[in-house]
């Protein structure tokens, strides 16, 4: 394994009774890299997130973390070591204000232990302050702190997929996982949100995966694209590369990308 080697993927796959959605794959994402996974609907995308998080179990294959298996480990142990992600259907605890959806997802790294809070010791209150003045900054970097007080549910569609993206990185990962940021997004908030993810790769030292459909973000912000289809990979490389690739035209692309 070299150093810089964040995640594995050998040969991973599953199969949910007959059906193979995910076949084989090998991936692997360097620390610091921002990549791309792209394919047609159904093609295993969201599948294979769900692996690299522990929702699934893959049937064949191992997954590698930090120098760790983590085959079989539940959600939140993944999350412990290092992993967060966000979701294609936003999900926001949508009746909690948004400061507070920030807050429970920075909980997990809180220093001060239950007792304290319990007890409501001094420790307590300091864990406290600390834990909301730095879910203000976060919130400040996704332009959200003017709306900290309001319910999550009443933000308008963009802000909402941003604030889900600031709680996945309150949990301090080191691989953040996205299942297209941009989906239901202008053209305007695509374009300020792939400044937005561009940035905050470098500002917290991050290496990203993302899935999206709108090519023009994926070709602006990855560098490695990997393609999916039925399940199986079919391409990786540098956008340039994806974008010539053939079989990825055939698949995925269209004839019309090509210049
Ligand atoms: N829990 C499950 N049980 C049975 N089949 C499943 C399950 N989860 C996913 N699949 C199947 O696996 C295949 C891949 O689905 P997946 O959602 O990963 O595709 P995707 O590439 O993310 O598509 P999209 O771009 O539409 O989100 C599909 O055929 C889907 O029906």
């Amino acid at each position: 394994m070299t150093a810089n080697l964040l995640l594995e993927a050998e040969n991973v796959g599953i199969q949910f009774g007959g059906l193979k959605a995910v076949q084989s794959v090998n991936m692997h994402l360097n620390k610091g890299e921002l990549i791309g996974l792209i394919g047609p609907n159904g093609a295993g995308k969201t599948t294979t997130f769900n692996m690299l998080t522990g929702v699934y179990e893959p049937t064949e294959g191992i997954i590698t973390f930090d120098g760790k298996k983590i085959n079989g480990l539940k959600p939140y142990q993944v999350t412990k070591l290092g992993i967060s992600r966000t979701f294609q259907n936003i999900r926001l605890f949508k009746d909690l204000s948004v400061l507070d959806n920030v807050k429970v997802a920075n909980h997990n790294k809180a220093k001060h232990g239950i007792f304290a809070s319990i007890l409501r010791l001094p420790s307590h209150f300091a864990g406290e302050a600390k834990m909301e003045e730095e879910s203000i900054e976060f919130l400040k970097i996704f332009g959200l702190d003017i709306y900290k007080d309001e319910m999550a549910k009443n933000l308008p569609y963009g802000m909402q997929r941003r604030l889900e993206i600031a709680r996945a990185l309150a949990a301090k990962p080191k691989l953040l996982l996205l299942d297209e940021p941009a989906a239901g997004m202008n053209p305007q908030e695509t374009h300020d949100l792939m400044e937005l993810i561009a940035f905050i790769r470098k500002e917290f030292d991050l290496t990203i995966l993302l899935i999206e459909h709108d090519m023009h973000l994926v070709m602006g912000v990855c560098e490695r694209i990997y393609v999916l289809d039925h399940g199986q990979l079919i391409a990786d490389g540098t956008p340039q590369e994806i974008r010539s690739n053939p079989k990825v035209i055939e698949a995925y692309l269209g004839e019309e990308v090509v210049e």
